[in-house]
């Protein structure tokens, strides 16, 4: 991808339908505040003290989406709680990453409801979704990082686009967010400075990692985090998914194939089926299912 297909990418996946003339600058950084006025008081009570473990932050209802003749969901109902890791498991080409995609608003459904904090997706003005985008993250399949900037730079992207936060005070953001992921300073004296094309492909998914914590979000989306990676650096990837929900409290869905990663990230695994999610639980009773559908899929006896 090119430099300037992966910043519209990026740029896309956080704040699409943004205004003519709206810069993203200076009235956008991360507030209650800002979700409260674009979004109304109801959100904004779940961002304070009123919402407990266990409260839905997103959820699925009755979602139909097609690609012409391709159907992919139909009438498929699924939810996230608050401060969960959710795990999405099933075959390929059945919809996990459009499940994603249609989280953020980057694909529209045809039918249902998407509900962030009670409130339509679809229904939302350009600021609101915008404000949906800079609490909700995603982390892409293979990085995306830009090429010609440097780590810092990458990482700080966000933050210079969307907040009003000094070069300065992006640096040190950066900083914190690579230390997070294990690349801080003291045991990688200097990335900052460096380009991606220097870094090995563990590296680069890390570096990914801290770019989408940078605006400290409320939910990460991981689309197939380990994918390529050999089984040390998977470790070290689903070890990073658990210490940033522990340290930075954030609501977490990971798409995967590798069910070593998927049991050890997971407090709840949902597995799609047949245009739905027919087995949603947690780990512990999800590996108990006896039905040979989640049978065959998690002993590795189908794709
Ligand atoms: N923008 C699009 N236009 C047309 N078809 C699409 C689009 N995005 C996804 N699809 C189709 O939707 C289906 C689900 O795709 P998706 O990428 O979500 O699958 P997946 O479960 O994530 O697969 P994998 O595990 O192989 O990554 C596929 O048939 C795919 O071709």
């Amino acid at each position: 991808m090119t430099d300037d297909a992966q910043r519209r990418a990026l740029e896309e996946s956080l704040h699409p339908g943004m205004g003519a003339g709206d810069d993203g600058r200076g009235q956008n950084s991360p507030s209650t505040s800002g979700v409260r006025r674009a979004l109304g008081t109801t959100i904004g009570e779940f961002h304070g003290n009123s919402c407990g473990l266990g409260e839905v932050v997103i959820s699925f209802e009755d979602v139909h989406k097609s690609f012409g003749k391709n159907t992919v969901y139909r009438g498929m109902n699924l939810d996230v709680r608050l401060g969960e890791t959710l795990t999405i498991i099933g075959g390929s080409g059945q919809g996990k990453s459009v499940c994603l995609k249609l989280m953020i608003g980057l694909l529209q459904a045809d039918a249902g409801k998407v509900l962030y904090y009670g409130h339509d997706v679809a229904d939302m003005d350009a600021e609101a979704l915008r404000q949906v985008r800079m609490r909700v993250s995603m982390v892409f399949q293979g990085g995306a990082l830009f090429d010609s900037m440097t780590i810092g730079q990458n990482v700080g992207y966000a933050l210079r686009e969307h907040t009003d936060m000094s070069d300065a005070e992006i640096r040190e953001r950066a900083v914190e967010s690579l230390e997070l992921v294990g690349l801080g300073p003291s045991t990688h004296r200097g990335i900052m400075d460096q380009v991606p094309a220097a870094l090995s492909g563990g590296m680069v998914k890390r570096v990914a990692l801290a770019r989408s914590i940078a605006l400290r979000p409320e939910v990460i989306l991981y689309d197939e985090p380990t994918t390529g990676l050999d089984p040390s650096n998977c470790n070290r990837i689903a070890r990073m998914i658990r210490k940033l929900q522990r340290e930075l409290g954030v609501t977490s869905i990971v798409v995967t194939h590798d069910m070593t990663t998927a049991w050890y990230v997971a407090d709840r695994v949902a597995m799609l089926y047949d245009k739905q999610f027919p087995f949603v639980d947690e780990v512990e009773a999800f590996r108990a299912i006896e039905n040979p559908v989640v049978r065959d899929f998690i002993e590795g006896r189908t794709s």
